[in-house]
């Protein structure tokens, strides 16, 4: 921490609150706050009294002199990508932003180096600076690609707001710590912040809590005092578990400035046992394609059961609510036919990977679970890869000649000997899906060579082996 920006804790001039509000907002963004909450987007607001009037005026386009809010939700970088509980959250800023109000994705690279308590029964291991930086790169690559394709597949026609990415190390990088300590820390009350649950949870647990941990929720607060100051963004969006933080900016706002700003919150994402969907439980979904390929997160969400896709679908998609509708009528009747979940699957999938992960999620669910050839021939190695992700690779060069034995063996897929000759005879081999029983017969191109230079050798039920065949 350096530079004393602290000195500027003062009340902060409306003109620089709206400052950067100078958009034409379309004018339905009037029913900001209803049509989410209908969705069952948004759970809490805070603070209660605000919710009749203060709140729904802020967004309402057809009060005289409105002009678009500034929203924020700060994702820390304690993982190299997003996940699905993270998408819940981008959603509800997607909201705002085709509402035409502004969004702010903010990326914690000097939070995550304290790691918030919340919702958590123990403290996060620490991370290097090199990594949380690594992490926050990634993050922010992964935000950026989201909006992109927000922006790119789901424009209505109609002007929206700006999605900008932000990281908290640009400003606490600057502090001096005992100036923030005198200037900030002088306007928190023990009291308060030890009545957090994040913090009263902890302090019970026989691990106890950081001075690090107890310090995040103040750094938080700075962060949306610091976002009120320069961007005018008057209300936090964060998941239920963020209540705590949220309110400590809220009164660090208040007491500073006069003025009244906004937390909301979205639910929670569990898996099946209830445990929250996330890295601290181990059960992510992530969004970056290296980790979950399009294939794996759509198969996520077509694995959805019937009780909750309907819900799922109002939280994931902007499908407008009648559609939904329309799309649980044909569900019921026939459930096994997953029309539901294929939909939610696709609209999310699009929205993540693009056009392109949708479609190869859908050739890989070709290729595996239909066992289709013509879905194989026109997959990448990349795809072969995600798909078969247990499967060993090879590349090998065609020699004229070469047999299934010669293929299977010079790809380790088989024992040497007459076992490994048996297994083919015996109907255990397939190569593209077809079985060949005659292991003296010579590879065909356009039969046991794809299209794409590719075959796919499965021994057993479930041994994949994939070979890229080298000057064909
Ligand atoms: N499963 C989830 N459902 C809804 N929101 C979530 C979920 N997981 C994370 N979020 C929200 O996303 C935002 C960023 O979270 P962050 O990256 O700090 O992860 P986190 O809450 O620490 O979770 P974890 O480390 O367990 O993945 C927060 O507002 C958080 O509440
Ligand atoms: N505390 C949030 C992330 C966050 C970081 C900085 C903020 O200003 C806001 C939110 C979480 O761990 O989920």
């Amino acid at each position: 921490m350096a530079a004393p920006m602290l000195r500027r804790l003062c009340r902060v001039p409306q003109s620089l609150v709206w400052l950067r509000g100078s958009r034409a907002v379309r004018p339905g963004a009037r029913g900001m706050l209803v049509a989410p909450r209908a969705r069952g987007l948004f759970k809490e607001f805070f603070p209660e009294s605000g919710t009749k009037t203060e709140l729904p005026e802020l967004f309402d386009r057809r009060r005289a002199g409105s002009s678009p809010q500034t929203v924020y939700c700060g994702f820390d970088p304690t993982g190299d990508s997003l996940h699905v509980g993270h998408l819940l959250t981008l959603l509800g800023l997607f909201h705002f932003q085709r509402a035409g109000h502004n969004v702010i994705a903010l990326v914690g690279g000097s939070t995550a180096l304290l790691g918030d308590p919340s919702g958590r029964t123990k403290g996060r291991e620490a991370l290097s600076a090199e990594c949380v930086r690594a992490n926050a790169h990634a993050l922010r690559r992964g935000l950026e690609a989201l909006a992109a394709n927000h922006a790119r597949l789901f424009a209505d026609g109609r002007p929206w707001g700006s999605f900008t990415v932000l990281d908290n190390a640009a400003w606490f990088q600057e502090q001096h710590l005992v100036d923030f300590l005198a200037t900030v820390g002088g306007h928190f009350r023990m009291g308060t912040l030890l009545s957090r649950l994040s913090v009263q949870s902890r302090l019970k647990s026989p691990e106890g809590m950081s001075l690090a941990e107890f310090f995040y929720q103040v750094l938080q607060a700075y962060d949306f005092y610091y976002l009120f100051q320069h961007y005018g963004c008057r209300v936090q969006l964060g998941g239920s578990d963020q209540l705590g933080n949220i309110m400590s900016g809220y009164e660090f706002i208040h007491k500073l400035t006069g003025e009244d700003v906004f937390g909301i919150t979205v639910p929670l994402i569990t898996s099946t046992t209830g445990a929250k969907l996330g890295k601290s439980a181990g059960n992510a979904v992530w969004l970056n394609r290296e980790k979950t390929s399009p294939f794996e997160l759509y198969q996520f969400f077509v694995r959805q059961q019937d009780d909750s896709v309907e819900r799922y679908l109002k939280l994931f998609t902007f499908l407008p609510l009648p559609e939904i509708d329309h799309i649980m009528q044909l569900h019921v009747k026939e459930p096994e036919k997953r029309v539901a979940q294929k939909r939610l699957a696709a609209e999310v999938t699009k929205l993540v990977h693009g056009q392109e992960g949708l479609d190869s999620a859908k050739r890989c669910t070709q290729a595996l679970y239909h066992s289709s050839i013509e879905a194989l021939e026109v997959m990448s190695d990349q795809e072969l890869k995600e798909l078969f992700k247990e499967a060993s690779f090879s590349e090998l060069v065609l020699d004229p000649g070469t047999s299934v034995i010669d293929t299977c063996r010079k790809a380790n897929a088989i024992p040497d000997g007459p076992r490994g000759y048996r297994m083919i005879t015996e109907g255990g081999v397939s190569i593209n899906h077809r079985q060949v029983t005659n292991p003296e017969s010579v590879l065909v191109i356009g039969q046991h060579i794809l299209k794409n230079g590719l075959s796919l050798l499965k021994i057993g039920k479930r041994n994949f082996y994939i070979i890229k065949w080298l000057q064909l």
